[in-house]
């Protein structure tokens, strides 16, 4: 059996404070383009952080209506109505693939700060126009890789900066699930016009984004995609093997086909291993490690860290708010966006060619 953690596997407080994530200064008025789920979780971020979400744009009228009733605020039918009609500091862009670069272009030239939903879009040549854009216009471009500013993700990632783990050799990354039982997938994802690829970029950008936050820059890889399980004309399945410029190698494991919801990573060093995944009920980070050589792999010490409230999305709304306010460092720059972007499409010229390729930069 594993030895006693050192740190109470309970649960930490959460390192953001109370049932109100608080952020400085007046609160920011946003606006937010595409109303549909993920939406709602910028919407009630900003509500936690003190920010008001002062009207939201959504192209269809019946999706305007309901959540005009949900929400209180002013629907519009595009994002130029909203710019127009409404005075907001920032946009979340929330809408299918397709229409990120549109909207954070149209944003950044009207001096707007933007929160960007995952991937930051669909080719390179348009990510670097966003990442401009931003830059030309002096504001704030933040990619919605939420598990940056997960506190489980954070405190893996500072154990492996100080060295906890040693060198790291491996990194396995998993994001899968199952659309709820229904027999197809969201036309906002299982529509090659909106969202450009499927599980590998929807999900796996994630991973491709935490693999880079983790091990560094990757160097190469090898990825096979297939569509099993539904109607749809992209993948539900994906797996990508990874060689990272350290050395280490990885992997990134994507379904549409899971049962249920599994999110998890595991990273290999040379004294010691993290382990983090849902797949056993509440997620618990765990940190097993060697006191001295030669101790066999049950007796490991082992430290667990578990938060009330993992963070995630509403955290990146504070994170968000900060570099807005305070000049912090973006916890997801727009070059982080388009440096997940870059892997997921190696990756998918890496499935159809069908051998390793080295990542172009
Ligand atoms: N970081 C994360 O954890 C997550 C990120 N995402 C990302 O968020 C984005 C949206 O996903 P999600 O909310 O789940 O998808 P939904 O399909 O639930 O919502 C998308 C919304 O955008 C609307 N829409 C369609 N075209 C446009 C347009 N041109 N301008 C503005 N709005 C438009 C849709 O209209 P209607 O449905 O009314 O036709 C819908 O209301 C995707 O890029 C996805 O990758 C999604 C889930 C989680
Ligand atoms: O984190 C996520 C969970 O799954 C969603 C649907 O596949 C993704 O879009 C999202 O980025």
């Amino acid at each position: 059996m594993p030895r006693k953690s050192k740190v109470s596997p309970k649960s930490e407080p959460n390192t953001y404070g109370g049932p109100r994530l608080e952020t400085p200064g007046a609160p920011l008025r946003v606006g937010i383009v595409g109303a549909g789920g993920i939406a709602n979780q910028h919407y009630r971020g900003y509500q936690a952080a003190g920010a008001e979400v002062v009207a939201f744009a959504d192209p269809y009228a019946p999706t305007r209506k309901r959540r005009e009733q949900e929400w209180g605020i002013p629907g519009y039918a595009s994002v130029d109505d909203l710019l127009e009609h409404v005075a907001v500091e920032a946009i979340s862009v929330c809408s299918p693939n397709a229409f990120h670069a549109e909207a954070t272009l149209k944003a950044a030239q009207a001096g707007k700060h933007i929160l960007c939903e995952k991937p930051l879009s669909m080719s390179l040549e348009q990510c670097q126009a966003m990442i401009q854009a931003a830059q030309r216009a002096g504001v704030v471009l933040q990619t919605g890789h939420h598990l940056r500013s997960n506190l489980l993700v954070e405190r893996a990632r500072d154990l492996i900066r100080s060295g906890a783990i040693g060198r790291v050799t491996f990194i396995r990354l998993r994001q899968a699930h199952d659309w709820g039982g229904n027999k197809t997938v969201a036309p906002s994802f299982g529509l090659k016009a909106n969202s450009g690829g499927g599980t590998m970029l929807d999900n796996g950008c994630h991973m491709f984004d935490l693999a880079r936050f983790f091990g560094g820059e990757v160097a190469n890889v090898f990825a096979r995609i297939a569509t099993l399980g539904f109607p749809i004309e992209v993948e539900d399945v994906s797996l990508a093997s990874l060689e990272f410029a350290s050395g280490a190698l990885g992997s990134v494991e994507n379904a549409w086909t899971a049962t249920g919801w599994e999110e998890g990573f595991w990273v290999y060093g040379t004294e010691g291993a993290l382990e983090c995944t849902n797949r056993l009920g509440k997620r618990v980070l765990r940190h097993a490690y060697r006191r001295s050589l030669g101790t066999t792999w049950d007796k490991l010490d082992e430290t667990l860290y578990s938060f009330a409230d993992e963070g995630g999305h509403s955290r990146e709304i504070v994170h968000f708010i900060r570099s807005i306010r305070e000049g912090a460092p973006v916890v997801c720059t727009g070059e982080d966006g388009m440096e997940a972007v870059r892997l997921v499409l190696t990756a998918y010229e890496s499935a159809q060619q069908g051998r390793p390729l080295a990542v172009r930069r």
